[in-house]
């Protein structure tokens, strides 16, 4: 696992524990390693210190093999703390004086020792030797004794230490270090824990509401109590920064619902007229047409042309004709039933859907559209104008063959009023065959 890749809080844990455990576990090893050789240092040196006195001290012993003079040397010997063993061997090797039980003792080595020196060492014994010197006196060539020769060993003594309760004092120590390290390394951990979650939380918390914005989720805030006052400032700024956006996304937002539906309404609706416009009124035919040969609902299509329309244009300007384009949109709207749609289709033309209608019905309805037109006195600057309105119109059923068949019967229709004497309405009926009567006209 890479450093790089674990969280801060587990870095941060890292970061503390790492160091100072290898810091107290170096020391701990240290403080033990030299505490050991200091004590293993002091034992031989105990050991050859009693070896080197009692040595010269047994020399008249061991020479003139006075038991009296030797017992008590031992006695004195074994009442030192730690001795557990005293043995004295003569010359030949063979023991003169003992005490206590030897545990280590190699006879067969102790002949070899030529000066003081640690013999052997089990468990918490050691075993000490020092052979027992006496220097000759030597006649000389005169025949006169009384010079002295090299010293020679006479005997060897042997002492054995008993080291268990500095070993255990030792163990008692060993033991204390190791608990105080392990306090130390305890004490860190919890401090280190502290000081992680104090800034690996806050900060863990912070990453996670700025995925959360990145997701596209609003209304993000984290909580403010970080315990340390950076932390507290950074999440305060993050959760006023997060209200900002907000804020600015939902007024965003709304400006874009309101453009979206401004011109949502401005691609289906005529802005002189306020009128659906052509394209909703193809739309609510292919409505109307599916829904009669579903149900069989019937419907009628009206197309609507205004008749001298142009006078008005041409006599008193553009404006008028705008101003008498809404009066005529507002007449037809407030003459249509429920569920009637009508709608601006192109300069002064307009269409209307009536649902739920006979061809009685639709010829009523537009019949009476043209009388009102008709009655209609459009004044501007003083100048009074009428008008008329043609009007054709098709039934929609469930025999419609489609909308275009609609469309240019509707169409027709018109064009035959138009043609025949204008301002009335007339329903579209099929041409007659070659030489037959005049069209469906109802005159009004
Ligand atoms: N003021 C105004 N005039 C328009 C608008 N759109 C088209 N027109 C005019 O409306 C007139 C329509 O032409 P016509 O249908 O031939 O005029 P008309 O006098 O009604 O003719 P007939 O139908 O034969 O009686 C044209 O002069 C167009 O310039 C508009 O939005 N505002």
């Amino acid at each position: 696992m890479k450093v790089a890749r674990l969280a801060l809080r587990h870095r941060l844990l890292l970061t503390v524990l790492l160091p100072v455990s290898l810091l107290i576990a170096a020391m701990a090893g240290l403080f033990l390693h030299r505490g050991e050789r200091m004590t293993q240092d002091a034992i031989v040196e105990r050991g050859l210190a009693i070896v080197s006195f009692f040595a010269p001290a047994a020399e008249y012993g061991v020479i003139s093999g006075n038991a009296g003079n030797l017992n008590e040397l031992l006695g004195a010997l074994t009442e030192l703390s730690g001795v557990a063993a005293v043995v004295l061997y003569e010359r030949g090797g063979e023991v003169i004086a003992s005490r206590g039980s030897a545990r280590l003792l190699d006879p067969a080595r102790i002949k070899a020792v030529r000066e003081p020196m640690r013999l052997a060492q089990r468990d918490s014994y050691n075993g000490f030797a020092a052979p027992v010197m006496s220097v000759p006196l030597v006649v000389d060539e005169v025949g006169d004794p009384g010079v002295a020769g090299t010293p020679v060993p006479v005997g060897w003594v042997y002492v054995e230490l008993d080291t268990s309760a500095l070993d255990a004092e030792w163990r008692t120590t060993m033991l204390s270090t190791l608990g105080l390290a392990f306090v130390i390394v305890l004490l860190t951990a919890l401090l280190a824990v502290r000081l992680a979650n104090q800034v690996g939380r806050p900060v863990a918390r912070l990453v996670d509401a700025v995925r959360r914005i990145a997701a596209g989720e609003r209304d993000v805030q984290v909580s403010d109590h970080a315990g340390s006052e950076e932390l507290e400032e950074l999440q305060q700024g993050f959760n006023s920064m997060a209200r900002s956006i907000d804020s600015a996304h939902k007024i965003m937002q709304a400006r874009i619902d309101e453009a979206t539906a401004r011109l949502a309404y401005q691609a289906m609706h005529d802005p002189l007229t306020s009128l659906p416009n052509r394209r909703a009124f193809e739309q609510a035919l292919d409505e109307m047409v599916a829904t009669s040969r579903r149900a069989g609902d019937h419907g009628a299509l009206c197309f609507i042309d205004l008749d001298n329309f142009k006078t008005v244009n041409d006599t008193v300007g553009h404006a008028a004709g705008d101003a008498l384009l809404r009066v005529i949109a507002d007449l037809i709207r407030q003459r249509l039933r429920v569920g009637d749609t009508v709608c601006r289709i192109g300069g002064d033309e307009f269409a209307m859907i009536l649902r739920g209608c006979t061809s009685a019905d639709a010829y009523r309805i537009a019949s009476g559209l043209c009388e009102a037109v008709r009655d209609l006195r459009f004044t501007w600057e003083g100048q009074a104008f009428r008008v008329g309105a043609s009007i054709g119109f098709a039934i929609i059923d469930a025999s419609v063959g489609s909308v275009a068949d609609v469309l240019r019967a509707a169409d027709h229709a018109c064009y035959v009023v138009k043609r025949e004497g204008r301002g009335y309405a007339m329903e579209y009926q099929p041409e007659p065959p070659e030489g037959g009567g005049p069209s469906g006209r109802v005159p009004v």
